[in-house]
């Protein structure tokens, strides 16, 4: 990546609950443009982290910057600028998609077309569609349309392709990059480490509250494999999702 800009800024961020630390010091920078995964086991702290991010959790002590303003005392700014995925508790069950959108962009004050939102995720058919009425990849992807209605600098997707099958999975990295490359800075979860590699410019490993490693999928494989590190069996050219995806097609289909 030719530009490295940060815009975000987190320094020596902790978080406690009560007695337990739960972040621990995270320092790291996402840059302009990117899509940076923060990667780990369950309870390490990435979703505190995030939300602590998007202005939505405090913090014990620590600094953060999000394009230039600063958590404690530029929240509202911040808002405006990222776009967060809601829980589907959100939603009201009643109405369709165009119309949720419309909700949302009111709530924002957005101007924004909802049948074009709904194109950028593929959804155009599902435009009369209640949301209880979607399939998990499709209840995913309009969560991701949500996220882009106030025409946000960042996005956060918290582990976006939990429970969708291989295709939905793949689609949804496709629509992640189209995102990143139309300008948007895109902060990623995962427990999935293919989707890492495929999808993202850079990753933080987050373990027990502290970063244990940050860089390009591809550097941090090749620091392993440079230190000696063979795997015990020889890799196949293809596996059993190749397989699933080369029988069953790559098109939506949920
Ligand atoms: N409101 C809370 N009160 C007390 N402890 C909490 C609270 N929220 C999170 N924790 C604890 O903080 C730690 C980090 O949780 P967090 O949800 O940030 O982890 P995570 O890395 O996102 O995990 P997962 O991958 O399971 O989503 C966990 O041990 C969790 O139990």
């Amino acid at each position: 990546m030719e530009t490295k800009k940060a815009i975000i800024s987190v320094k020596n961020l902790v978080k406690k609950y009560d007695d337990f630390v739960a972040v621990q010091g995270l320092s790291f920078e996402v840059y302009e443009h990117e899509i940076f995964g923060l990667l780990g086991p369950n309870g390490a702290g990435k979703t505190t982290t995030l939300e602590i991010i998007e202005t939505l959790r405090d913090k014990t002590s620590g600094e953060i910057i999000v394009d230039g303003f600063s958590v404690d005392k530029q929240p509202q700014d911040i808002k405006q600028i990222i776009g967060v995925q809601l829980q589907a508790a959100g939603y009201y069950p009643n109405l369709n998609l165009i119309e949720l959108i419309e909700l949302f962009a009111g709530l924002y004050g957005a101007n924004i077309k909802p049948m074009e939102m709904l194109e950028k995720v593929n959804l155009q058919d599902k435009a009369k569609a209640k949301y209880k009425a979607l399939s998990g990849g499709q209840k995913q992807r309009f969560s991701i349309a949500t996220t882009l209605i106030n025409q946000p600098k960042i996005i956060f997707l918290d582990e976006p392709t939990t429970g969708l099958d291989p295709q939905a999975r793949r689609n949804l990295w496709d629509l992640i990059i189209e995102i990143r490359n139309a300008g948007t800075t895109v902060v990623i979860t995962t427990h999935y480490m293919d989707e890492a590699e495929q999808l993202c410019d850079r990753v933080a490993f987050v373990e027990r509250g502290q970063i244990i490693a940050l860089d390009t999928p591809d550097n941090l494989i090749d620091k392993l494999v440079s230190s000696g590190f063979e795997r015990k069996k020889e890799v196949k050219k293809a596996n059993l999702e190749d397989v699933f995806i080369n029988l069953t097609g790559q098109e939506w289909r949920e």
